[in-house]
């Protein structure tokens, strides 16, 4: 069986590449990154190694790499001749790979291929769907979008190698629902959780783990604290952290009828997961790309709006959008844009273009946080 991952970073080789090597798979990783992919050729094997209580090293090992700047070609016919897709590059760079995939489905003769974006954002594979097929409507029978949600923190990595440290928690949830009578199997990855409805379980996923890592990170940028462990030892950063979780909670047990208790364990969890000192998190990398993370149908806004339609206030989800404000990080081009965009525009027109929210009182409320963030 052939895969073709793209985007052989820290989740394509430390959670996506490892179990689908796990599940069998020969797995092809696309990247744009020269000095990786030459490694990916040359190395027989690279270690997964866990860090955590019930950690364990796996070896992958039966891989290679395509450089798709170098090798468009190359990249195409190996998604035309996989058994399934993924990929681990960011929401926001899914455009950039959509060519390759829809030069491949153009090659492709057999069964459908599997496509699963392994990404933070709801719909995922949907969007990477439209990207692939936007003035290609004739290839959508050759290829079935499954959306998924994935969870395992993986810290920035030593770039002189291919080895990837890891924690030993992982969850793979694949929405099971595109399969049935696309032509497609069901792929057989015995790690991953096929489910018949995504949406408890990327919001979930989202709304705990992204919103509650986000808004340590950005009270812990705020502070001058460079790791996310560090950040959750002061009481304030903390008391926010659970502020913005007890909203995103009321909101996750209203809407999905978690249990209350599974729920608390499950927030617990992640708080631990977070605090984990073997594997040394970063504020920088938690607060990357701002303006997505600032965007309407992402970790902050998203719940917030849902809690004000329900009647309900968002205080600790919109104070943490407010300490995301101040994020400065130099090296993030987002980082820099929020900047420029902050003291550019109006706060209700910040509100409207970053966040998507042009009218109601989360709007006004939003928009005097930008004002408060200008001064
Ligand atoms: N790291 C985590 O803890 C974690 C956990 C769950 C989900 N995610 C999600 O996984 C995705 C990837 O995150 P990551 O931490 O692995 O990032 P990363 O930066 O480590 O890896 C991204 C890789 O994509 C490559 N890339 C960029 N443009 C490309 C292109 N046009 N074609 C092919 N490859 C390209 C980069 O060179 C890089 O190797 C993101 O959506 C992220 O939100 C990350
Ligand atoms: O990857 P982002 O930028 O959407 O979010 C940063 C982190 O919160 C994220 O990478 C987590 O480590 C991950 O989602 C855990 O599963």
């Amino acid at each position: 069986m052939r895969a073709v991952h793209f985007g052989a970073g820290n989740i394509g080789r430390g959670f996506v590449g490892l179990l689908l090597h796990r599940a069998g798979y020969e797995v092809t990783f696309v990247d744009v990154n020269p000095e990786l992919i030459g490694m990916l050729q040359t190395a027989d094997a690279y270690q997964v190694r866990e860090v955590g209580p019930d950690a364990v090293v796996h070896t992958v090992t039966g891989f290679t790499g395509i450089d798709s700047k170098a090798d468009p070609t190359g990249a195409a016919q190996a998604v035309a001749d996989a058994d399934v897709v993924t990929c681990a590059v960011g929401p926001t760079v899914m455009r950039f790979i959509a060519p390759v995939i829809r030069e491949g489905l153009a090659l492709r003769s057999g069964d459908p291929l599997v496509v699963m974006a392994c990404e933070n954002a709801i719909g995922a594979s949907d969007t990477l769907r439209e990207h692939v097929l936007e003035g290609a409507e004739e290839l959508a029978a050759k290829a079935v979008f499954a959306n998924t949600a994935v969870d395992r923190i993986i810290p920035p990595q030593d770039p002189a190698g291919l080895d990837v440290v890891v924690e030993d928690f992982f969850e793979w949830s694949i929405d099971r629902s595109p399969f049935a009578g696309s032509g497609a199997a069901q792929p057989a990855i015995p790690d991953a959780h096929f489910v018949d409805d995504l949406a408890p379980f990327i919001e979930r996923k989202l709304f705990t783990v992204n919103t509650g890592h986000a808004t340590t990170a950005y009270a812990g940028w705020n502070a001058g604290i460079a790791t996310i462990a560090e950040a959750l030892e002061d009481r304030a950063i903390r008391a926010a952290v659970e502020a913005a979780l007890a909203d995103t909670s009321r909101l996750l047990l209203a809407k999905f009828g978690f249990d209350a208790d599974e729920h608390a364990a499950y927030v617990a969890r992640a708080i631990e997961r977070f605090e984990n000192p073997a594997l040394p998190d970063t504020c920088e990398r938690i607060g990357r790309q701002p303006l997505r993370k600032l965007s309407r149908h992402e970790r902050f806004v998203q719940p917030a709006v849902e809690l004000v339609e329900r009647g309900e206030r968002a205080d600790g989800l919109v104070a943490a959008y407010a300490a995301a404000l101040r994020f400065d990080a130099e090296g993030d081009e987002q980082a820099v844009e929020l900047q420029r965009l902050l003291h550019e525009l109006e706060p209700a027109d910040f509100v409207a273009h970053v966040s998507g929210i042009e009218t109601g009182p989360l709007a006004e409320t939003l928009a005097e946080r930008v004002a408060a963030a200008r001064s």
